[in-house]
């Protein structure tokens, strides 16, 4: 399904809850909406579903309109199916129970699947590895299992879209990881629009093919999970996904001079103008390296944390503290003055290309 939102505001009394969002997810595109507690995503996902209708602006789905102020077209005249952090599945029914009824119920279900119910059942039960607990009633199973069953049922009709809010938070690490691998295994195979509710960046880099960074309301960036991370176009993006240290300094001629230091130049090729305009660089902690002596800025380790592979280190530079993860062994101790450079591979980053996203090349004067 193809969706295009066209400046929706939602207005609940005098707060604004969403302002003037503009976007398009392309059909069989999984997106994530990535933001903050309070930051909308939940009212968004609410407005595709047809729960609400938009103060302003309207909805588009395959080019009907489905959500306007003055009429929405309600969840249950959409193909969509939902999923949610609470699993909701009905106690008094079993695992083939719950996901039979949408396909007796559902007013969309294909003919072609009308007709083979039972096999349809099955077929979805073997898709989340449920077969053999087919009969189980949903107090006998564990988090995981009942939220399998969940996606099951809503993707038994085959729906055109797909809406999760948060549908992994209530599982511990290790089953979110599991159910990562299992959702994006059911997306391709379904090859169903996606659009995915999560305020943890980790799991919306794994899985979008794009993702919508939302701050108080209103978009702050759509990307590639790699664009968003990378090129990131605002403080907010920056720091709120892979905390990014924001380098204050000046920009000449494409060269950054970190913390005022015209002795210390540091390239990085693609930067986006907003930072350029505020002479900040900002630099991911992985992008940093640590040095005994050299051409950088010097600063004192004041942290230390070992992290398995890396080892991630706060450097107080001046008056700022910024991350910057080594790989291990540490080599630095607390109190160990450092010499921080940008590193090498930094300098040499390929030319991003991604049509939508407006981003410089830092050699080019400003
Ligand atoms: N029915 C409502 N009435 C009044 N205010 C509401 C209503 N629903 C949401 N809001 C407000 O709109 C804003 C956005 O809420 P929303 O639930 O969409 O955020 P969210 O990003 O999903 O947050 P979380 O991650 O905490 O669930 C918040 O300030 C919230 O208090």
């Amino acid at each position: 399904m193809n969706i295009q939102l066209s400046g929706v505001t939602k207005e609940f009394g005098k707060t604004a809850a969403l302002s003037s969002v503009d976007a398009n997810v392309k059909d069989g595109e999984f997106i994530a909406i990535l933001g903050p507690s309070g930051c909308g995503k939940t009212t968004l996902l609410r407005l595709l579903a047809g729960f609400e209708s938009p103060t302003e602006g309207y909805i588009e789905m395959d080019d009907k309109q489905v959500a306007a102020p003055y009429g929405v077209i309600p969840p249950e005249k959409r193909n969509i199916g939902m999923v949610f952090q609470s699993f909701a599945l009905w106690p008094h029914l079993t695992v083939q129970e719950q996901i039979r009824f949408p396909l007796l119920h559902h007013k969309f279900v294909p003919s072609s699947i009308k007709k083979r119910k039972e096999a349809r059942t099955q077929e979805v039960l073997e898709l989340v590895n449920l077969t053999n607990m087919a009969e189980r009633m949903p107090h006998e199973l564990s988090g995981g299992q009942k939220q399998r069953v969940a996606l099951a049922r809503a993707v038994a009709a085959q729906p055109s879209l797909l809406l999760m809010d948060e549908p992994l938070s209530s599982l511990d690490a290790e089953l979110r990881m599991e159910m990562r691998h299992e959702i994006q295994r059911i997306h391709r195979h379904t090859q169903t629009t996606v659009i995915y509710v999560t305020h943890d960046q980790s799991e919306a880099l794994a899985m979008a093919d794009r993702i919508i960074v939302m701050k108080d309301g209103a978009v702050e960036q759509i990307g590639s999970p790699e664009t968003i991370y990378r090129f990131p176009q605002t403080e907010f993006v920056a720091s709120f996904v892979g905390k990014a240290n924001l380098v204050p300094g000046f920009w000449k001629k494409g060269v950054f001079h970190p913390n005022g230091n015209d002795m210390v130049a540091w390239e990085k090729r693609e930067v986006a103008p907003y930072f350029m305009k505020r002479g900040v660089m900002p630099v991911r902690p992985e992008e940093f390296c640590l040095k005994k002596a050299g051409n950088g800025l010097t600063g004192r380790v004041e942290n230390v944390q070992f992290q398995g592979r890396d080892v991630q280190y706060t450097i107080l530079v001046g008056k700022d503290c910024w991350t910057v993860y080594h790989p291990a062994p540490g080599e630095f101790r607390i109190g160990e003055q450092v010499v921080v450079e940008l590193a090498k591979e930094q300098s040499a980053l390929r030319t991003h290309t991604e049509g939508h996203d407006n981003i410089i090349s830092s050699t080019s004067s400003i």
